[in-house]
């Protein structure tokens, strides 16, 4: 006969600091599960695969591989990779324990904590002062505490909705400079989640999410190409040492030139294409509502477009989809204004370049990934560009490139199909030739 393990088990459990054991057809209740994770004891079973819930991320099942022709309104993210099921992903490790108290980590059981989820849900009443409504999990690694990377752990940390913001330099005391500065804006931004800065990916440990944002940035007369040898050593390096720390992780790639470098961390990682994305699309969207609120009376959020294609030359706005209340944007904004916004967009980085003097932008920049990071950790259903490896989707297949897609907490969810004028979809198709031959020509170089 089987048991049903509940919340008082688990609590008794830690009360005497032991794991819980079940046996193979026990059932243990989602409050239970949340409740061993809250205080750190471990659900083990013969099998070894009960864990803490909030470390273990549902990752969508499928395939990218589709053939063209057979579109439908969107296709399913997977785990396949050039047509072959990658190795099953190992089950993801729980998070080591962090200092005293801090919620959903595996601190020792306090009278004084944040309130449980779990007891939450059961109505229980909240402590005064304590915050009752948010869910902290798990933990958010941003790799390069640069620029990008330090506006990236800020929105991170700000959201509140992590355990741990991680952030990573081979500069530590920068790392650790910034990390300890972010801390200090708790009580300012009000959020509760730890952040850390430290050395190496490894000392990072395991991350639902991880944000490479490592590398050199350009310098005014630069191209991004001109990144490509030195940033693919080092996202190479970096990918690796990530599937080896976080086999269950997201990897969000922000470094330049940035549709090489997701295909370079995709193929150097050897996680499935659903767990490695580029950050672009977000940016350069963001870029062009901003300049056609610029340019015009209308409040830049309210401008619905979407930036596609290559982060650079090839990059594709369709005009014939973007709109404002419902209309066509066209018809709000002159198409001559509106097509010299999109060239301004597809240079604003190198814009910002030249005003700077020195490195590259990092405000929009960092908001973008962190948004990315939060739309997965949310679950949210947003339709966003983000490079990915094409599906056949718009008849482009096995390269990256920037496409309109739904995230969820395991990474890509699906690409999602929009229809497009016949001259947008021939640059889409170009962006994903333009890029297959550079990746040619880098794979050539090395
Ligand atoms: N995808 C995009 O839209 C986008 C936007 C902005 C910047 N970028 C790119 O992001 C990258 C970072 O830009 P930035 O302005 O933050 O540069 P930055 O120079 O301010 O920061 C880069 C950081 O990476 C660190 N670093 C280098 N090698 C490392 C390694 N092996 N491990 C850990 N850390 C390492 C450096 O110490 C530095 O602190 C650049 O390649 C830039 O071109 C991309
Ligand atoms: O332009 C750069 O070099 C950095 C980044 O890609 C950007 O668009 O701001």
């Amino acid at each position: 006969m089987s048991t049903v393990w509940g919340t008082t088990d688990v609590e008794a459990a830690a009360a005497r600091g032991v794991a819980l054991h079940v046996a193979p057809g026990d059932v243990v209740t989602p409050l239970a599960r949340d409740r061993a994770h809250e205080l750190g004891v471990a659900v083990t079973s013969a099998d070894a695969l009960d864990r803490p819930p909030a470390t273990a991320l549902p990752v969508s099942s499928g395939t990218t591989d589709r053939t063209p022709g057979t579109a439908s309104s969107s296709t399913t993210a997977g785990q396949r990779r050039n047509g072959s099921d990658s190795p099953a992903p190992s089950p993801a490790t729980p998070l080591p324990p962090t200092s005293v108290g801090s919620p959903g980590t595996g601190g020792p059981v306090r009278t004084m904590r944040p309130p449980s989820p779990a007891l939450f849900r059961r109505g229980a009443p909240l402590p005064a002062g304590l915050d009752g409504g948010a869910r902290r999990t798990g933990r958010a690694v941003v790799i390069g505490a640069g620029h990008v990377g330090m506006i990236t752990g800020m929105r991170l940390a700000d959201a509140d909705v992590f355990d741990e913001v991680v952030l990573v330099d081979i500069d530590e005391g920068r790392a650790a400079g910034i990390a300890l500065d972010l801390q200090h804006t708790a009580p300012l931004s009000d959020f509760a989640t730890r952040v850390r800065g430290v050395g190496t990916v490894e000392e990072a440990g395991p991350a639902e999410y991880v944000v490479i944002t490592a590398g050199r940035a350009r310098q005014p007369g630069m191209t991004r190409a001109d990144l490509v040898s030195t940033n693919a050593e080092i996202v190479g390096d970096l990918a690796r040492r990530v599937a080896a720390t976080s086999p269950q992780a997201v990897i969000i790639v922000v470094t330049n030139p940035l549709d090489e470098m997701t295909q370079h961390a995709w193929t150097s990682s050897g996680l499935p294409s659903s767990r490695v994305l580029g950050m672009a699309g977000v940016l350069d969207t963001a870029r062009f509502q901003a300049l056609v609120g610029v340019e015009s009376s209308l409040r830049a959020r309210s401008v619905d477009a979407i930036a596609l294609g290559s982060h650079g030359e090839e990059m594709v706005i369709p005009l014939s989809r973007a709109s404002h209340d419902g209309s066509s944007l066209a018809q709000v904004v002159p198409p001559a204004q509106l097509n010299a916004v999109v060239d301004r967009a597809r240079g604003s980085g190198a814009e910002v370049v030249g005003l700077l003097r020195t490195g590259s932008a990092f405000m929009a920049p960092g908001t973008s990934a962190a948004r990315m990071v939060l739309a997965m950790v949310r679950d949210s259903d947003e339709v966003m560009s983000a490079a990915v490896l094409a599906d056949g989707s718009y008849g482009i297949r096995d390269v990256y490139v920037g496409l309109p897609v739904r995230l969820g907490r395991g990474g890509l969810r699906e690409i999602v199909t929009i229809p497009l004028g016949p001259e947008e979809l021939a640059a889409l198709r170009e962006a994903g030739e333009r890029i297959r031959t550079r990746l040619g020509a880098m794979a050539a170089a090395s």
